[in-house]
């Protein structure tokens, strides 16, 4: 990146545009750098920058004790994130981030920002536009209200998704298949006419002031970092973990750990190390082959458009076609937010309400903690807690088990998840616990079970995480009850009293605990399918939201992807014994799956009798 420091000309009129910071936390491809320097030129003014936060998270809501509050991890990615934007800002422009904190709601975030704005002399306010539903709510009731509350413009831009997700419409005249997976949402970002916008370079120039506004109120500043730290930090403890966990992270870069200087470096690192080795080697749990890019690209550190352009030049689409398809998954997921805006507590098969979940806190504690006796599962669940992340199927391995195996709802986990990832992202999260719990629109049509070898065959990162079994031989390492009392004594592992926790009694029998679970689910979809919600061939049906597609038939209603033994048919998993289907493990090929059939069949005859209100309101 260049750097200039160019200042404002004295004498300068006041009138300058305030870029607002959302989740566009960087300087490369950011068009709202570039219009609000344009901007300010044409006006002879000035840029000012600054970052609104809400003293709640934005996914949050609880009265828990902060740490436990959602979102909790990812908050202190912010935070350290911010520290950074505010250090790049002063090294590439002279400029400084001002930091105002307020309540969390949307009066308080417009009262924030135009205290900031008359502070600067600013009369435009440029922002990046977000997804989530509250935060759509928070950028349309601030547009208007600085208008007309205080005579200010503003200008929203997508710096955040490749596509907008209300521009992508699956064209279910072309598409037979199963509605809202990956390939017919995929085709249909393909056909939008300009395609993927191009990455902005950085601005090599951007007219800021010589003083400082923020010190001149008393307001904070990115820097010196206490006042991020101070803050966002108050009980170093377990987020203090997080973030040092992170900074050792080394790899041998250098420089801030959470910054966009460190996501780039990453994604570079990614391309020249791993990428050739994403295909075979993605589904391990120790993270060798993938890019653990998730959290900067959650707080817009990283731009998913100039990754994009990135892979590209690189090659990425023969080498690695399903790493080339991860951004539109990220998409994908917004999009559904967009059309369900509730999807992080709200089934998208809306009849899956009645699913018949087990409440347990002791399980869902032991699940929380690590402490399920299922070594991976533990493995997998301690690691989130002590780095706020986890591999992608090892996070399918623990949503699955406390879904599949426990039958504690997909929603208890999506909190959890939410609560202590550094990744948190409401839609991919609520996405992917949706189709954990069956009642997303992708329902997960394999299994990784407990013992599954295939993340991890050589038991290297269970001993990483689950030091009590570290004395074990290899091949008792998944499953340590399989071993006699003299291997036990041997390896100085002890299970039960205080060592290794023994497997909970609800799932010493996973066939049995699956079962469960299946029964569970076909009594839900019996009822579904005398009110309708099933259609002549099995198939789940629900109405597709308005905009979502274009040229349904039956009004809208559309078949998603139903297993087959949930259809009646035998398992509809691939795999025995709870192995994930293949090495390279993601959720996503399943072939010729959506070439499925002709669409509606019988449901036809059976919505006849029912109009689609008395249906929905089932
Ligand atoms: C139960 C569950 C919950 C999850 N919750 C989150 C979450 O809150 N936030 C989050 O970013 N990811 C979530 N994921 C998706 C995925 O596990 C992570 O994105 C991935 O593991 C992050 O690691 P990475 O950056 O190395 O991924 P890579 O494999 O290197 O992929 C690159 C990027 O593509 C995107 N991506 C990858 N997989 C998916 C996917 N399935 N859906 C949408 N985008 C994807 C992410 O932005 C990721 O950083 C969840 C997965 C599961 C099974």
């Amino acid at each position: 990146m260049e750097r200039t420091m160019r200042t404002c000309a004295s004498g300068a009129r006041a009138g300058g545009v305030l870029v607002w910071f959302r989740r566009d936390l960087r300087i490369h491809d950011n068009e709202v750098l570039h219009a609000a320097g344009q901007r300010a030129r044409e006006l002879n003014a000035r840029v000012d920058f600054c970052y609104v936060h809400r003293k709640e998270h934005p996914g949050g809501g609880s009265s828990e004790p902060w740490h436990r509050r959602q979102g909790g991890a990812s908050l202190a990615f912010l935070g350290s994130s911010l520290v950074a934007l505010n250090e790049i800002l002063g090294q590439t422009w002279g400029a400084e981030l001002i930091f105002k904190e307020c309540e969390d709601d949307h009066d308080s975030v417009v009262s924030a920002l135009a205290e900031v704005a008359r502070a600067c002399g600013s009369t435009e306010v440029y922002f990046g536009r977000c997804y989530e539903p509250k935060l759509r709510e928070e950028e349309t009731k601030a547009q208007l209200q600085l208008s007309k509350a205080h005579g200010i413009r503003s200008r929203g831009f997508n710096t955040y998704l490749l596509h907008e997700p209300s521009s992508v419409a699956i064209d279910m005249r072309k598409w037979k298949g199963h509605f809202g997976t990956l390939m017919p949402f995929y085709t249909a970002c393909k056909a939008l006419p300009g395609g993927c916008a191009p990455a902005f370079p950085v601005p090599v120039e951007m007219p800021v002031r010589d003083e400082s506004v923020a010190r001149e109120r008393g307001w904070s500043l990115g820097a010196p970092s206490n006042n991020f730290r101070g803050f966002l930090f108050p009980e170093g403890g377990w987020v203090k973990m997080l973030v040092d966990s992170w900074s050792a992270e080394g790899d041998g870069l250098s420089g801030h750990a959470f910054g966009e200087v460190r996501a780039l470096q990453m994604l570079a690192a990614f391309v020249e190390h791993k990428m050739k080795r994403y295909e075979s080697s993605r589904g391990y749990a120790d993270a060798r082959a993938v890019s653990k890019l998730s959290p900067y690209l959650h707080f817009g550190v990283l731009s998913s458009r100039y990754m994009v352009s990135r892979l590209q030049k690189a090659g990425c689409e023969s080498t690695s076609k399903t790493f080339w398809r991860r951004l539109v998954w990220r998409d994908l997921a917004y999009w559904q937010l967009h059309h369900w805006p509730l999807m992080a507590t709200q089934p998208i098969r809306s009849f899956y309400c009645r699913h018949e979940w087990r409440r347990d806190e002791e399980a869902l504690e032991k699940w929380k903690t690590g402490q399920t006796g299922y070594p991976l599962v533990d493995a997998g669940m301690r690691e989130l807690w002590q780095t706020g992340w986890m591999q992608q199927n090892a996070r399918m391995c623990c949503a699955l088990f406390l879904t599949e195996y426990l039958n504690i709802s997909w929603a208890e986990g999506a909190a959890w998840f939410h609560d202590t990832l550094f990744d948190a992202d409401l839609a991919i999260n609520s996405m992917m616990w949706q189709n954990a719990g069956k009642s997303g629109l992708d329902q997960w049509n394999f299994t990784v079970g407990p013992t599954a070898k295939s993340l991890d065959p050589t038991g290297a990162y269970i001993k990483e995480w689950v030091p009590e079994l570290r004395g074990l031989p290899p091949k008792f390492l998944h499953a340590p009850w399989e071993a006699t009392e003299a291997v036990l004594a041997e390896s100085g592992v002890e299970l039960g009293g205080g060592g290794y926790p023994e497997r909970m009694v609800e799932v010493i029998d996973v066939g049995a605990a699956k079962v469960r679970n299946l029964e569970a689910v076909r009594k839900l979809r019996k009822e579904a399918k005398e009110a309708g919600f099933v259609d002549g061939d099995g198939y789940d049906i629900i109405k597709a939201p308005r905009g979502s597609c274009r040229g349904a038939p039956n009004k809208g209603l559309v078949r998603v992807f139903t297993r087959l033994d949930y259809r009646g048919g035998g398992g509809g998993q691939r795999g025995r014994g709870g192995q994930g289907r293949k090495r390279g493990g993601g959720a996503s090929s399943r072939r010729g799956r959506n070439k499925g059939g002709k669409q509606g069949g019988a449901s036809k005859q059976v919505f006849k009798q029912l109009s689609i209100e008395e249906a929905f309101r089932l």
